[in-house]
């Protein structure tokens, strides 16, 4: 590997050794970097790889709260704004048990290439809280949203750090967390936060979008090896956000999502997650906050997984939505050995390393990142900023139809840069060189700092 690339590795792994997951992603996506740093050797004169994997800011705080039986509760909120180059800070917010720095940090620099591949001028950012949503009632939830927004609200701004949802967080939350910073404010800024719900300014599509993108960008992929996405089985994990909104975009478009999962299981429903019926519970499923998908299985008749992952099934596409080293090398020997030839990664992160380059060896197998297949969910935020700041209201046809447009310069975008290197039809590289050019290119432009 290239001198300079492996020193900012060892550096940061000598100085974030307890951020596993942030070492991780940092060693993903500089392992695709090597061709561009040997043709820019200004970038290592300009120390621009240190610079990249340090915050631009990092805050934490206290969030105190009151359960419905009176009890008193204190989490720890995060939020880091990692890198303003191309725009106010932007990512989601994530409330789940095992939120840490080292989690926040990981999705944050993710983000600052994820965000770069939409072509639209945002930054990344990322925070949440070690707060627990599972089994909470909705005042809980609200009086939660509340005291977190109250530490939070000096910091951010449509012009500076605009939040959303992520695993834990989604329309409820942020209308939630949008009343009390307008509450506080006492101004109208919607543009402060994406995903709201539809009457406080939310964007159409935006709930399904991060899923829709997903299928669009799949659909790109199938294309390229002459293929269509009708009559695809598809296996997902989790039953949230994002998996919902593949369900139904690959219902509509003939192909049928036959596995979910959730902490417990997973389940195999042969006729697929297709109907209306269907697609509705799963989302009351997560909106229930029991957290388990087995409930899915009790409703529909279908077989339930106990403990299990749903790798081992045979299917045409693998679409890991999650979370994060969801897919372990075992598991990626699973999908190769059941002669899968599509393994798109939806979740952050959700394949290992390991897991990962074992995948990407395998000449039967094509593999699409996640950080170019989710772009579509921050995309479509920053098209509700758009339509927040000029105050209008764009309709369904039209949010989708840019989304669509989206995912296909990314996925265009994603291959170019892979050629342009010598890498061939190299989907995670071309992604990875391709945000990175962008946010080098104006850290560059901006002078060192
Ligand atoms: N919501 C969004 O717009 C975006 C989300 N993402 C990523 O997509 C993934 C899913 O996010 P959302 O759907 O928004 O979250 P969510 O909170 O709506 O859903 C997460 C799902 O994962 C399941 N889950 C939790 N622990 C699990 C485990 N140990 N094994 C299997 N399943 C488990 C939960 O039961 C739930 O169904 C995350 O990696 C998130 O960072 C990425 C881009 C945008
Ligand atoms: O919509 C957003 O701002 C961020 C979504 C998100 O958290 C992600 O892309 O991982």
């Amino acid at each position: 590997m290239n001198g300079y690339l492996a020193r900012v590795i060892e550096e940061v792994k000598g100085k974030h050794g307890d951020e596993p997951e942030f070492v991780q992603t940092v060693e993903e996506v500089f392992s695709s970097l090597e061709p561009v740093i040997e043709q820019h050797p200004e970038y290592e004169a300009a120390d621009l790889l240190s610079r990249m994997v340090e915050p631009e800011r990092t805050f934490s705080f206290r969030v105190t709260w009151m359960a419905d039986d009176g009890t008193w509760h204190t989490n720890t909120g995060y939020r880091t704004q990692f890198n303003g180059a191309i725009g106010p800070y932007k990512g989601g917010l994530r409330f789940r048990k095992d939120v840490n720095l080292g989690i926040i940090k990981f999705l944050a620099f993710e983000q600052t290439f994820k965000n770069a591949l939409t072509g639209l001028p945002i930054g990344s950012g990322k925070g949440g809280s070690d707060f627990d949503p599972t089994g909470k009632s909705d005042a809980e939830i609200m009086r939660f949203c509340q005291s977190f927004m109250t530490a939070l609200h000096r910091f951010i701004g449509p012009d500076v750090d605009v939040p959303a949802g992520d695993m834990g967080v989604g329309t409820r939350e942020i209308s939630y967390l949008f009343g009390q910073y307008r509450r506080l404010r006492g101004a109208w800024e919607n543009g402060v936060l994406t995903g709201k719900d539809f009457a406080s300014g939310g964007s159409l599509v935006r709930p399904q979008a991060t899923g829709y993108g997903a299928v669009y960008y799949l659909e790109n992929v199938l294309k390229h090896e002459g293929e269509s996405i009708e009559g695809k089985t598809i296996a997902c994990a989790g039953f949230g956000n994002v998996t919902w909104g593949i369900c139904q975009k690959a219902a509509d478009l003939g192909a049928k999502v036959v596995t979910l999962s959730g902490p417990d299981g997973y389940i195999y429903d042969p006729d697929g997650v297709t109907t209306k019926e269907k697609i509705d519970y799963i989302v009351e499923m997560r909106a229930s906050g029991r957290n388990q998908v087995k409930d899915y299985a009790d409703k529909f008749g279908v077989a339930f997984y106990p403990g299990e992952k749903p790798w081992g099934v045979k299917v045409d596409v693998c679409m890991p939505s999650a979370m994060e080293n969801d897919v372990h090398l075992e598991h990626a020997r699973q999908i190769v050995g059941n002669g899968v030839k599509y393994y798109i990664e939806v979740a952050n992160m959700p394949t290992t390393n390991e897991a990962l380059s074992y995948l990407m060896s395998q000449s039967g197998v094509i593999v699409a990142p996640s950080k170019a297949v989710n772009a579509g969910g921050v995309a479509t935020s920053a098209l509700e900023m758009a339509q927040n700041s000029e105050r209008l209201v764009w309709t369904e046809e039209e949010v989708d139809q840019r989304l669509r447009q989206i995912m296909n310069n990314i996925y265009t975008m994603s291959v170019e840069a892979a050629e342009k290197y010598g890498l061939g039809y190299n989907l995670v590289a071309g992604a990875n060189i391709a945000g990175f050019q962008r946010v080098a290119d104006a850290m560059m432009a901006q002078g060192i700092f």
